[in-house]
């Protein structure tokens, strides 16, 4: 259920993210992401898994290689999109492809990663058997010996990309919130996606854990990976994304940041008076109105 916040209050607070900028493709990454399809195209979407619908009316593109942080209040929907994206619910209206194709179609090149609030079998599991459970040798079509190298391999190389080879043979047990997400991104790598989608996976997070995984997921977007990073505050990937695609209200738009994180935009989608202030490269959501809450 969407949370409401008193008239007045500051809706959205958190540091900025200092370390990181976003970098820019390589050259050849970012010929090859140019001259490829749009990895999601949606028209009209609309979707939801009650008798109400969650968002109507939602188009938007994702560029392959992009960054876009999916912002919304509780209940916006965030979610709800993401299984459309996966093909888990059909679109009530409208339509979207993910590269090209039907959302089913294309579900093994998109990988989900949950929030990483509790592992199954955590203490049976370290850090490496947890990420090669996710590799999927029979897509390769490989005989046995050739595939389990290949596991080896690309398990060592996602938890290299994620910086987590010092977790590979720790219990899931001992480890921190974040660096259970690290290994969850592991996860999602190891079959090489072409789309990664990110469950909220600041939530519950300090602010050096989450400065990692905005870290590791803007790094991700070096390697042509798409990624849709769902976060109830924008701050903390202000600096790393492409595109912001804010849900409040069953609306959605999306555009750059000061296209969106804007008094403009904000007021349209929440229909009350929304004021935006930036603060040493923050930006703070205020309401004079209860609004659901997204901070
Ligand atoms: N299984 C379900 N059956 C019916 N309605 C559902 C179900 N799951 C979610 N909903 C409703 O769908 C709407 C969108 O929920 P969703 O979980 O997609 O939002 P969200 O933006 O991800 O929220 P949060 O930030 O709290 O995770 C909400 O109104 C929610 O109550």
């Amino acid at each position: 259920m969407a949370r409401t916040t008193p008239p007045g209050r500051c809706v959205s607070s958190m540091p900025s993210m200092r370390r990181w900028t976003r970098p820019r493709l390589t050259p050849s990454v970012a010929e090859a992401a140019s001259a490829s399809p749009a990895t999601i195209e949606a028209r009209g979407l609309a979707a939801g898994k009650g008798a109400a619908l969650a968002f109507k009316h939602v188009s938007f593109q994702i560029a392959p290689g992009s960054f876009t942080a999916l912002v919304g209040p509780n209940g916006a929907g965030k979610t709800t999109l993401f299984e459309a994206i996966l093909g888990l619910i059909p679109p009530r209206h409208g339509e979207i492809q993910v590269l090209g194709e039907t959302p089913r179609r294309m579900r093994r090149q998109v990988a989900y990663v949950p929030q990483a609030l509790a592992l199954a079998h955590d203490d049976a599991l370290i850090g490496r058997e947890f990420v090669s459970a996710a590799f999927q040798a029979h897509r390769l079509g490989l005989p046995l010996p050739d595939a389990r190298r290949r596991a080896r391999a690309a398990v060592e190389a996602a938890l290299e990309t994620v910086g987590a080879s010092d977790l590979a043979s720790r219990r899931l047990s001992t480890l921190s919130g974040g660096q259970r997400q690290r290994l969850l991104i592991a996860q999602a790598l190891v079959n090489r996606p072409r789309l990664v989608l990110l469950d909220e996976p600041l939530s519950q997070l300090d602010p050096a854990a989450r400065d990692w995984i905005v870290a590791v997921a803007a790094d991700l977007t070096q390697r042509g990976i798409a990624v849709i990073f769902s976060t109830h505050d924008i701050n903390p990937v202000l600096r790393v994304c492409d595109r912001v695609l804010y849900l409040a209200q069953g609306r959605g738009r999306i555009g750059s940041v000061d296209e969106i994180i804007c008094d403009e935009t904000l007021s349209e989608l929440y229909a009350t008076p929304v004021r935006v202030i930036r603060d040493g490269g923050r930006r703070f959501v205020f309401a004079d109105a209860p609004v659901s809450d997204v901070g």
